[in-house]
């Protein structure tokens, strides 16, 4: 597999080309020669968020997370770190003190502050890049610019900026980046350029915005990829797509319950549509490769991903570039023919 050419060779020239990763991919076999071919940056899908790496204030769960690191450092691997801060996947003791109250704002300060600084300084020097905050801004048309999350109602807004400067002071070098998903609504968009314009304007160490992507066959179109891209590049920060997946089923179908038309099948007219859709957003990404930094695919093959239980649970997707076989399927060719 080391003279196949991957999508690493063929996008050496634009920006690296990453996967999120589990540990058990990575031992000797048909995955971890597949991300070897074809990939030069990693993210852990779960290992390093804040519940999984520290699920007791005294106690870390670094295995995984190493297991992923060793591997991206012996093979030549970017890295990149998620998340340092999220409402999602947070541990249970991380709210509440030792009488089962909820903390303080100081006490919440205080425990950040030595998870983001215990976690930043075991892989500086493997990790080039944090998502420090995840998914701050809510979803839908309302004016709040914050998610009504624990880290907002008990600190305040100030939590975010707080991650940042948390982040910088234990590795000066990371690249520092805010993620979020809907990055294409106008109206969440609005409000996530408005959050890190915010920031740079108070000085705070912010190099990037994370666009999500996890997109599917009907968004987003190029006109809203293209303004999102350009909009968070103007600010002068750097632009990466972090957890890029196309969905073979309509938004609409996000209500949790499985709908009679989804049939888990994936046909050929999804085959073609979604060939036609990744061409299109590596069009775009080749476009404004002096503002995007890197993409990265959320999962590895159709053998798993994350959307085959979310929106609704036992609901198999096929939004990825290689099939249940780790082979390439159409939308690879068009992503790689230019
Ligand atoms: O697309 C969404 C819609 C609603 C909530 C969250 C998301 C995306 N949220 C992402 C997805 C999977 C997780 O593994 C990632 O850590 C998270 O950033």
């Amino acid at each position: 597999t080391k003279d196949t050419k991957g999508l690493k060779d063929y996008y050496k020239d634009y920006f690296s080309i990453g996967v999120a990763v589990n540990p058990r991919m990575l031992d000797a076999g048909a995955e971890a020669d597949l991300i070897l071919t074809q990939f030069n940056s990693m993210t852990a899908e779960n290992a390093m968020k804040m519940g999984p790496i520290h699920p007791e204030e005294n106690r870390y769960n670094w295995e995984p997370a190493d297991k992923i690191a060793e591997f991206a450092v012996k093979n030549g691997l970017k890295l990149r770190g998620h998340t340092l801060c999220w409402h999602n996947q947070t541990p249970n003791w991380l709210f509440t003190d030792a009488e089962g109250k909820q903390v303080s704002k100081e006490v919440l300060l205080a425990r950040l502050k030595k998870h983001i600084f215990e976690v930043v300084n075991r892989y500086k020097g493997a990790i080039y890049a944090w998502d420090v905050v995840n998914e701050a801004v809510p979803d839908g048309n309302g004016t709040e610019i914050y998610r009504k999350s624990k880290f907002y109602e008990i600190i305040g807004e100030e939590y975010i900026e707080l991650a940042f400067r948390y982040a910088h002071e234990a590795d000066p070098n990371a690249q520092l980046f805010y993620n979020d998903y809907n990055t294409e609504d106008k109206v969440k968009r609005e409000k996530i350029y408005q959050l890190v314009k915010g920031l740079l304007d108070k000085g705070v160490p912010i190099h990037g915005v994370g666009l999500q992507g996890h997109w599917s066959l009907y968004e987003p179109t190029a006109q809203e990829l293209e303004e999102s891209i350009t909009k968070f590049a103007s600010l002068g920060l750097k632009v990466q797509i972090t957890e890029l997946d196309v969905s073979v089923y309509p938004k609409e179908h996000t209500s949790r319950e499985r709908k009679d038309t989804d049939k888990a099948e994936f046909t050929p007219e999804m085959n073609n549509k979604q060939a036609a859709h990744y061409k299109m957003l590596f069009e775009i990404f080749r476009k404004h490769k002096d503002k995007i930094s890197g993409v990265t695919f959320w999962n590895l093959s159709d053998r798993y991903s994350w959307l085959d239980n979310f929106p609704v649970r036992g609901r198999k997707d096929f939004p990825l570039l290689f099939d249940q076989n780790h082979q390439p399927k159409k939308a690879f060719w068009e992503v790689v023919k230019f």
